[in-house]
């Protein structure tokens, strides 16, 4: 049996990024991955997806090119990005694997746990110090009838191996993948049409943001249906047919994007005493499982199912793994977690939204800035959008939703406002490079500071100090 520093079940942002960390301080690291390097993200996930809006932004705004009063008399000869994706990723896949695996010992296999400090695959086993799942999730199938037998459905997991854009794709979810899937095929020629029991799209944001997003859809040819229930779906004739109340939607494809169930059913967790539910494998603040050394990182402990939170778990698991005591810095909750749909109008959240802070009863007020009243944003060709700030009493950033040109750059600055507890006149006092887009997050707080300066006080001792 090979003894190991570090033992790390799977390969995608979350185990790499233990690994990486692991060999940068010279322990000896073992890495398994059933599928490929890089894992959903990189192969079936965030890169694949940005990578067909990139293309079908491109030709949607070939076709827009009038609105800025340029004219071109082009022939469209061919449209086939799904390769243009597929190579995208090979080029990113073979530069990732060769200069982190260089001193990794990679496994290519299933693994599943052995025992409290042990990992079996292809049949043999090996032992190690600190062991860190990082299995990752699957798509959900909901129980919708007729869905779990049918034939040839799309999830995130072939979509990427299409070879052609198909005429007409019914997809069942507008979270995020429905979303920004949705307007990628749309905007590349098919007929999209988007069925979830949700009341708006990308349901876990802001209404607001999920509003707007759907008006710019819906202009651009995409059938939303909110709060739908879907009775039935079957194939025939070659055709998938949705059924939900007097609707029956039918379409060349079917796209299944309605959440994730975690990649844990094969790991032995239940044998070895890895405590785990139906959202995933249960952890403390800093990644511990209920077994001592084992630690569960990434989209398979259900807690955010996002790259970056993955990694950044990784990262503080890593650190916990080595440290004789707890570190107060390697707990979870000490960090923000912002989160962007890719979508035109981007989406971008971070803190609470307007609804949560009324649900939670808190004394705060909205200030909001639209994009339609700035310069620059009008000027691109992008008023639509918003920034919104819900702010607490004494100034203090609770929760940012920006819509719009540029929101998934935007957010960044109040994810380090709300994390390191600054207040709406740190981004006030700050001078942001005119016109970036990103003054206008310098112009929802000048907003914000005008509107307390409206105060009765304020204005009777600014009149006593210039009588
Ligand atoms: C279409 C789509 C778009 C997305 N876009 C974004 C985005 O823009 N931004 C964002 O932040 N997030 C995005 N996500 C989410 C993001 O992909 C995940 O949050 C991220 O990949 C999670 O990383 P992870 O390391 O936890 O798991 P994964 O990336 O899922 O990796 C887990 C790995 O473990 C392997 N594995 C599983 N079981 C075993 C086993 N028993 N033995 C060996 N190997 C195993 C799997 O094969 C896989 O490679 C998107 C997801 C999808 C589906
Ligand atoms: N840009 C990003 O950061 C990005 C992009 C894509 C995916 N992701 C991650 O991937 C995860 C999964 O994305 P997703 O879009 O699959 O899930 P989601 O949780 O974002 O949305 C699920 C959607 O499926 C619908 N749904 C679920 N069950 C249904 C049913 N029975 N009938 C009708 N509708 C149903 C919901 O109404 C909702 O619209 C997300 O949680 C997100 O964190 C992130």
């Amino acid at each position: 049996m090979k003894n190991y520093d570090l033992i790390v079940i799977g390969m995608g942002p979350a185990g790499m990024a233990v690994s990486a960390m692991g060999v940068s301080m010279g322990l000896n690291v073992l890495s398994i991955e059933r599928r490929k390097i890089g894992g959903e993200c990189l192969n079936c996930g965030c890169i694949p997806s940005k990578a067909l809006l990139k293309g079908a932004e491109a030709f949607h705004g070939l076709k827009r090119l009038s609105s800025y009063g340029i004219d071109i008399d082009a022939d469209i000869l061919k449209i086939s990005p799904m390769s243009v994706v597929r190579d995208k990723i090979d080029a990113i896949n073979s530069k990732k694997t060769m200069k982190m695996f260089e001193k990794v010992s990679l496994v290519s296999g299933e693994a599943v746990l052995d025992g409290p400090d042990a990992v079996r695959v292809n049949g043999r086993t090996y032992r190690g110090k600190r062991i860190f799942i990082a299995t990752g999730t699957s798509p959900a199938i909901p129980p919708i009838p007729g869905l779990k037998d049918l034939p040839d459905i799309l999830t995130n997991e072939n979509l990427f191996q299409l070879e052609e854009i198909p005429k007409s794709m019914t997809i069942i979810g507008g979270g995020a993948i429905g979303s920004e899937m949705g307007q990628a095929f749309a905007r590349l020629g098919t007929n999209v049409t988007i069925v979830h029991m949700d009341p708006h799209l990308v349901p876990t944001g802001d209404e607001a943001a999920g509003c707007l997003l759907e008006k710019v859809m819906v202009e651009e040819g995409v059938t939303v249906r909110n709060s739908a229930s879907i009775d039935r779906v079957e194939k025939r004739d070659g055709s998938f047919f949705l059924y939900s109340g007097d609707d029956v939607f039918e379409s060349e494809k079917l796209l299944v994007a309605a959440g994730r169930v975690p990649s844990i059913s094969g790991l032995r967790l239940g044998e070895i005493g890895v405590n785990h539910d139906k959202k995933g494998i249960s952890v403390d603040q800093r990644m511990r499982t209920s077994v001592k050394n084992i630690y569960a990182v990434g989209d398979c402990n259900g807690q955010y199912l996002l790259s970056h939170a993955a990694m950044h778990q990784g990262m503080l698991a890593f650190m916990d793994a080595l440290s004789p005591f707890s570190l107060p810095w390697t707990c979870r909750d000490r960090y923000v977690v912002p989160w962007a749909v890719f979508t035109e109008p981007e989406i971008a959240q971070v803190g609470i939204t307007e609804k949560e802070a009324s649900k939670r009863g808190l004394n705060y007020d909205v200030c909001e800035k639209k994009y339609s009243s700035y310069g620059r944003t009008v000027a691109d060709g992008h008023p639509e959008g918003f920034v919104k700030i819900i702010v607490g009493k004494s100034g203090k950033i609770l929760g940012a939703t920006v819509v719009g040109e540029g929101a998934s750059e935007l957010i960044q600055e109040w994810t380090m406002a709300i994390q390191d507890r600054r207040r709406m006149t740190h981004i006030m006092m700050t001078q942001h490079p005119f016109p970036s887009v990103g003054t206008i997050n310098k112009m929802v707080a000048e907003e914000w500071m005008m509107s307390k300066m409206r105060s009765p006080i304020l204005g009777k001792l600014a009149r006593f100090i210039l009588r």
